[in-house]
């Protein structure tokens, strides 16, 4: 659906040259939902504007649905940018029109045919659940009620793309929650493709089929949530994962722990769900695992089962229960302090 190839863009400042985003290439499948996650300055807003043609990139290409975008005719681009919906972390609201105007005057100034309009309004108005919301005005409306106007109101121009740019950071985690929900909702009822930017670790796991991670204009990681939750290799990616984990242990007892043996965190994923490891590990190995935590994480294809264990045993017995563990299929990760 989206290719990005070798992207750079570069702003020229009084201070000198800011890279913004540097040699970026990644893939946004048709039908997925897929995450960009990084700290503030990490370059995803320019990333995302070089996708919704908002930006150009001073390098690299950038494909959608076949076509090469970076230098189109402005005829083409406006053909192009009608297929891409694009919701925003401040919604971007009129604040004198109705709802129902917010998401019929974008309608009347493309060619969609007045007569449909609205039927438009009123499908759209329910697929977000306000349909009896037609006549308030913004002002009336809680944030996850104005956030699911600008879904709407994207949705009206029956996009095959939909760009969410932090649309849940002004949010409580409960309003943010429901339109999560909602985004999962379009994607598998309606088939629309959709590419977020957030630094909530909380999105990504909850909608993203996969995620780029990207620190100093850079993607460092990508892959599978799934594959990022079990085994995170790059520091930063950890430090996303670990955001999202409770924090149940004190520093001064994994500090305690960590004198007699490893405090490990084991990711089950799939078949290495059902096997009773620790007992093995216990039977095989002179090491007795200790289980200090424990969850399941629901990810928005799978559930991963995840325990904090502590390893108590022999350095030397205690790396053979661990890569034993690794042979079952078991997902081991060192705990540090400052990670829980
Ligand atoms: N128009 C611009 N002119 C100059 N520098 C810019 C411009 N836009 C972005 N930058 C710089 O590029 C870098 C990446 O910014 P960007 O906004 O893309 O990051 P971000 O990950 O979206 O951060 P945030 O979450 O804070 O918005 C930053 O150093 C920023 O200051």
């Amino acid at each position: 659906m989206i290719t990005l190839s070798n992207v750079s863009k570069s702003f020229r400042t009084s201070k000198g040259t800011v890279h913004a985003i540097q040699d970026v290439s990644l893939e946004v499948k048709l039908g997925e939902i897929f995450g960009v996650i990084g700290y503030s300055g990490a370059g995803k807003s320019t990333l995302i504007r070089c996708v919704n043609l908002l930006e150009a990139p001073t390098s690299g290409s950038v494909v959608i649905q076949g076509k090469e975008v970076t230098n189109l005719p402005a005829e083409e681009l406006m053909q192009v940018r009608r297929k891409i919906g694009m919701i925003f972390q401040g919604f971007n609201l009129l604040k004198t029109a109705t709802v129902y105007d917010n998401i019929a005057i974008p309608l009347r100034l493309t060619d969609v045919d007045k007569n449909e309009i609205d039927g438009r309004v009123t499908k759209y108005l329910r697929i977000v659940g306000l349909e009896d919301k037609h006549d308030a005005y913004p002002s009336q409306l809680s944030g996850g009620q104005k956030q699911r106007v600008a879904i709407a109101r994207a949705l009206a121009q029956e996009p095959e793309l939909l760009l969410s740019d932090e649309a849940t950071s002004a949010l409580d985690p409960e309003t943010t929650e429901s339109i999560l929900e909602l985004l999962l909702k379009i994607n598998a009822e309606l088939g629309i493709t959709i590419m977020l930017i957030t630094h909530e670790m909380n999105v990504i796991q909850k909608i993203c089929d996969r995620v780029a991670v990207m620190e100093n204009g850079r993607v460092i990681e990508l892959g599978k949530t799934v594959d990022i939750y079990a085994q995170a290799k790059h520091p930063t990616t950890r430090r996303f994962v670990n955001s999202t984990y409770h924090k149940e242990l004190p520093p001064s007892l994994l500090q305690e722990l960590k004198e007699t043996g490893p405090v490990v965190r084991l990711s089950f994923v799939g078949g290495s769900t059902s096997k009773p490891v620790l007992a093995q590990v216990s039977a095989l190995f002179p090491v007795s695992p200790n289980i200090l935590a424990g969850g399941i994480i629901q990810l928005k294809q799978e559930k991963i089962g995840t325990l904090v264990v502590h390893l108590n045993g022999d350095p030397e017995e205690t790396k053979k229960a661990i890569a034993y563990l690794e042979d079952q299929g078991v997902k081991v990760e060192g705990v540090e302090v400052g990670d829980e």
